[in-house]
């Protein structure tokens, strides 16, 4: 089946086209800027001569209809008329403790998403704008939700509560939900299709490290604990996100340098992180080249970074009482060697030994720990979107069969 699978951000939106018969992707797309003076989209189809271009595009709607007219303009081998496309998969950040599994979306569960907005507020209402425009545009094929949450439904109460009056867990839900689970899912389910292992008394810990980054304790094959929360705000720091602190210097700020509930949240989602931490940038490429040459803030700030990771692996080892495997993932955690072999070569207590060859010349093999390490470390590049047209297949066959549906 040709799936079109669509990740609206706050001011982009990625896309892919997937074969799910063969797992492929047939032609990949983003749009950035969206909103901005003008915004830059590129498309490139599988085979062909990548695409790119400069205009304005207002919101998620004008860029959904240019995404819809660059598929079908373009000179492919691919996609002819929109309706080859069977159907549309979107991510969806929040799911809140309502949705466990991937949904058909119709009108409850626009509203649902809706409600989560709270919640949610800088990734679920643009999902939504996103899923409105993509159904005007392909109204007669099912679109289907998959939502960043699902997969950490299984964390058990006594990792989900934080240490505040229990009333507000069930008056408002806040709780831990934990984000990145297609993510974490697929690099796991990977990792016991390569090296056979079973998922049943497993002990993985997966590390998703991209602009938003997060960990994750697997047993058994399902969440047992992650470090992302209420929000993608807790835990790792991010490109921009501060990742955990201690809640009074929000008081403190507030107080300090008067600033309003809007600037210290715009302060901790956008100017935090690796960003804030070295005033020079939020990408870990620039980071490195910029430590390399000698700036120790951009060294600083590779260092809270990693160290970081480590304490959240230590806690996860301590939470599962051991680990079999450590599996890298996302822009950073699958290329950039250096902030792998900083984040586990003080590790040997826990029988961890990196291969400083294997780390660092990663062919078509995914492990890069020694030979004689207790446990295994591997990188496994992510398919988000891969998870996302499969679940979105599967669930368009199956409300095809149903005839009351
Ligand atoms: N070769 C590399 N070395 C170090 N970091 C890299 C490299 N390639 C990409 N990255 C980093 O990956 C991050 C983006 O990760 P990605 O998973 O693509 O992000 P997103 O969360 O937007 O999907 C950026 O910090 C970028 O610098
Ligand atoms: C949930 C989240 O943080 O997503 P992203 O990494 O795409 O920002
Ligand atoms: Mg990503």
């Amino acid at each position: 089946m040709k799936i079109l699978v669509i990740n609206c951000g706050s001011s982009s939106i990625k896309y892919q086209l997937i074969n799910t018969e063969d797992q492929e992707s047939l032609c990949k797309g983003l749009v950035e800027r969206i909103g901005a003076v003008t915004s830059i989209i590129k498309q490139e189809f599988k085979g062909e001569k990548p695409i790119k271009k400069t205009m304005v595009i207002e919101n998620h709607a004008s860029a959904l209809k240019t995404i819809m007219e660059l598929l079908v303009e373009a000179d492919n081998d691919h996609l002819q008329t929109l309706d080859e496309i069977e159907a549309v998969g979107h991510r969806v950040v929040h799911g809140g403790e309502t949705f466990k599994d991937s949904v058909l979306i119709d009108e409850d569960v626009e509203e649902a998403i809706q409600q989560a907005f709270d919640i949610a507020p800088l990734h679920n209402p643009p999902n939504l704008d996103g899923i409105r425009a993509a159904k005007k545009h392909l109204p007669d094929v099912p679109h289907v939700a998959v939502f960043d949450t699902a997969f950490h439904h299984s964390i058990p109460k006594h990792a989900f509560l934080y240490g505040i009056p229990n009333r507000l867990y069930r008056r408002y839900k806040i709780r831990k939900y934990g984000f990145h689970g297609t993510s974490h899912y697929y690099v796991s389910r990977k990792y016991h299709q390569i090296t056979g292992a079973p998922k049943e008394g497993s002990k993985v810990i997966t590390c998703h490290l991209g602009n938003g980054c997060s960990i994750t304790a697997i047993k058994d094959g399902k969440s047992y604990d992650t470090s992302m929360g209420f929000s993608p705000l807790e835990g790792l720091v991010m490109g921009t996100r501060s990742g955990d602190i201690d809640p009074s210097i929000v008081f403190y700020l507030i107080e300090k340098e008067e600033l309003s509930l809007a600037n210290v949240h715009a302060l901790l989602n956008k100017h935090s992180g690796l960003l804030g931490l070295s005033g020079y940038a939020a990408d870990m490429r620039d980071l490195i080249e910029e430590a390399e040459s000698g700036d120790r803030r951009c060294t600083e700030a590779i260092d809270v970074f990693c160290y970081r990771i480590q304490k959240y692996i230590g806690s996860y080892i301590a939470a599962m009482n051991g680990v079999d495997a450590i599996i890298f993932t996302g822009g950073i955690g699958e290329n950039a060697p250096l902030i792998r072999e900083k984040v586990l070569s003080e590790m040997n207590f826990a029988g961890i030994e990196l291969d400083s060859k294997r780390n660092k010349e990663l062919k078509n093999e995914t492990l890069i720990s020694a030979d004689n390490s207790k446990v295994q470390v591997h990188v496994i590049p992510t398919n988000e979107e891969l998870v996302i047209a499969i679940d979105a297949a599967k669930i368009a066959t199956a409300s095809k069969q149903t005839p009351w549906a």
